[in-house]
């Protein structure tokens, strides 16, 4: 696997102006599963905006609704009550024709499609959608093979002969092919050895930059998150408790973020990190 790309030198995305729209939109969101004494509610009156350039990490303890809300984002999951607008359109129309160009998503394992080869899974969305010759979605496909580190030869491979790193970059590489402006990622870097975490941090930081997109991951993994995120917001108590720069929200006194921070591999994850003009941004 190699330790650099193409796109590793790239600027970084220039953020979005403060008037614009956000990119998501979250309001006054209720999500509430099962019925009479079986009913719960996982999102109480939740708000979210996600600006254009942003990598936003969602944090928070399990079963706070992090994965849930990146699948309302995708319109795969509707909210009980409340809004949710991505590109200025309500993110149940996603789930149409054409989400693929719109938002796309890195499942925690990959998701690959496991009767098709590489090149065939990275292309799918692009000849489900009929516009293309198969050569141009050939082409299209390759180019985004390229684009996440991988070669031509990688393309006739099954994802069963894959490494985990390689599956991350297949799978990246298909949730990129409609070159979507809002990638959504759950738990990128699970399931990677460190150095392959490294790597594939750095392969999204670079494209990041070069194809100004905007992020939302769900992470556990605090190199992870102090890798990538320009902003972390935890979930608790059912909504956003704190929001800003990783290592202004890591200061919070709430006891989720000072265990989750705080514990031996937070001040371990922080230690390297050099503050920057960004974490002085008032949480
Ligand atoms: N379709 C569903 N029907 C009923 N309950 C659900 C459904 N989807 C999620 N839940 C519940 O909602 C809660 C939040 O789930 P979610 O997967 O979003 O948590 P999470 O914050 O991603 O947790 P983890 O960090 O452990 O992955 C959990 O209690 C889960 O069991």
């Amino acid at each position: 696997m190699p330790d650099s790309t193409p796109l590793q030198q790239a600027a970084p995305a220039k953020p979005a102006a403060a008037h614009e729209p956000p990119v998501v939109d979250v309001q006054g969101l209720w999500t509430c599963f099962g019925k009479g004494d079986a009913a719960f509610t996982v999102h109480q009156d939740l708000q979210l905006r996600v600006q254009r350039g942003e990598m936003l990490s969602l944090v928070g303890g399990s079963g706070t609704g992090k994965t849930v809300l990146l699948r309302q984002i995708l319109g795969l999951t509707q909210p009980t009550r409340g809004q949710v607008t991505v590109l200025g359109r309500p993110a149940r129309e996603i789930g149409r024709a054409g989400a693929a160009s719109r938002v796309g998503m890195l499942f925690q394992h990959g998701a690959l499609f496991s009767a098709f080869n590489v090149l065939d899974n990275v292309a799918f969305a692009l000849r489900e959608q009929g516009t293309l010759p198969d050569d141009l979605v050939r082409d299209a496909a390759l180019v985004k093979l390229r684009m996440v580190g991988l070669e031509p030869g990688h393309a006739a491979r099954m994802p069963a002969d894959l490494s985990g790193g390689m599956v991350k970059r297949v799978a990246l590489a298909r949730a990129l092919i409609m070159d979507p402006p809002l990638l959504l990622l759950d738990e990128p870097t699970a399931g990677l050895d460190p150095n392959s975490a490294d790597d594939f941090c750095a392969l999204l930081r670079a494209l990041h930059a070069a194809l100004g997109l905007t992020v939302v991951m769900v992470t556990h993994d605090l190199d992870t998150l102090f890798a990538l995120s320009t902003r972390v917001a935890v979930l608790a108590e059912k909504k956003v408790i704190a929001s800003g720069a990783p290592r202004t929200v890591a200061q919070c006194a709430h006891p989720f973020i000072a265990q989750f921070f705080m514990g031996e591999r937070g001040r371990r994850a922080m230690a390297p990190v050099q503050a920057s003009a960004a974490d002085k941004e008032p949480i």
